[in-house]
């Protein structure tokens, strides 16, 4: 038997980081949503007990170190699960972007593997589950538009955002989330404003949701790798309504509503980096598969 999941990245619409917790992780407030830009899974039930990664991107591990991986490792073994299972990735997220792919893969494994191995558990356990493997699992197990609290596992939906088109670009370099964490100088940060940010949401007001974005961990990333501003300040030439690095980075993304902004935007972009994408806004909380 086989099932084919969808899992799509999100940005970070604000991210704001409230102080360092005694656990080593950051107490954060983010305002998170997915968007059309999605890995394909595909679970197939092997008699064999074993759990399989097939992947064809070099960055993406094929072992134990793959998140999808370990959503299965968790679930076979808390629910003492005879079976076995491939996951095929078709991975399409870039990788180590500030996009949560591999996040996104353990969430739809999950979801997945509920189904294809009949464990009949909610998504509310689903994503308790995911806060064992990442911070942004839970979140990605919902999707759509969320409040995202804690060190990023404790969610409250969300509506969906204005409709707008979102361009990403990623440069050639990737980001750990644990050094930017690390480097990050909580003293003298200028905080978002993430209740203006849900108000905004809460409106329908595209202009306010662009006044808005605004995340306390570029200040890290664009000291370590000057290439990303020099990306915003190209879509902000390009003529993008709002530009923000998404996460730790170093995708940068910027916010249009008309097609033909959009295009522009692109097709600037397609000059300076190897990865470039224009999608839509996945929008509110929704059932994913
Ligand atoms: C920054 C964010 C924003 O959405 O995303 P990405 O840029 O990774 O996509 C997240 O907070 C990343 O979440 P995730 O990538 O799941 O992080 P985890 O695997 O749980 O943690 C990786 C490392 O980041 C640090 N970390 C993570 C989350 C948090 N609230 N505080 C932290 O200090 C810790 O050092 C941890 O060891
Ligand atoms: N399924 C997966 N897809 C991508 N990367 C994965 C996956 N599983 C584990 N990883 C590892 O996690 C790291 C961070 O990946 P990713 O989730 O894409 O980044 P980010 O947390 O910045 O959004 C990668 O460098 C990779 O080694």
């Amino acid at each position: 038997m086989k099932l084919l999941v969808k899992a799509p990245a999100k940005i970070n619409l604000s991210l704001d980081v409230l102080g360092k917790r005694e656990d080593g992780y950051h107490e954060v407030e983010m305002i998170m949503t997915t968007i059309d830009l999605a890995d394909r899974l595909e679970l197939t039930l092997l008699d064999k007990d074993e759990i399989k990664i097939v992947s064809h991107n070099r960055f993406v591990p094929d072992d134990h170190r793959n998140l999808a991986y370990q959503a299965a490792h968790l679930l076979k073994h808390r629910f003492n699960v005879k079976q076995g299972v491939s996951i095929a990735i078709e991975k399409v997220i870039p990788v180590a972007a500030g996009l949560a792919g591999g996040s996104s893969d353990a969430a739809a494994a999950l979801r997945g593997l509920n189904k294809l191995w009949q464990l009949g558990l909610t998504i509310d356990e689903l994503a308790e589950i995911g806060a064992e493997i990442g911070s942004d699992v839970s979140f990605c197990v919902y999707g759509g538009t969320a409040l995202a609290t804690g060190r990023g596992e404790l969610i409250q939906a969300l509506p969906a955002p204005p409709t707008c088109w979102v361009i990403l670009a990623k440069p050639f370099i990737g980001v750990s989330t644990a050094e930017v964490y690390r480097r990050l100088n909580l003293q003298g940060i200028e905080h978002p404003q993430t209740l203006g940010m849900m108000k905004a949401i809460e409106n329908q007001s595209y202009s306010e949701v662009c006044a808005h974005m605004s995340n306390v961990l570029e200040s890290v990333t664009l000291k370590m790798h000057p290439e990303v501003n020099q990306i915003k300040e190209q879509m902000q030439r390009f003529g993008a309504d709002a530009v923000l690095m998404s996460g730790s980075g170093p995708t940068v993304f910027g916010l249009a509503q008309h097609d033909s902004r959009m295009h522009r935007i692109y097709n600037g972009l397609r000059g300076f980096c190897d990865q470039v994408f224009a999608v839509r806004l996945l929008g509110e909380q929704h059932k994913l598969d």
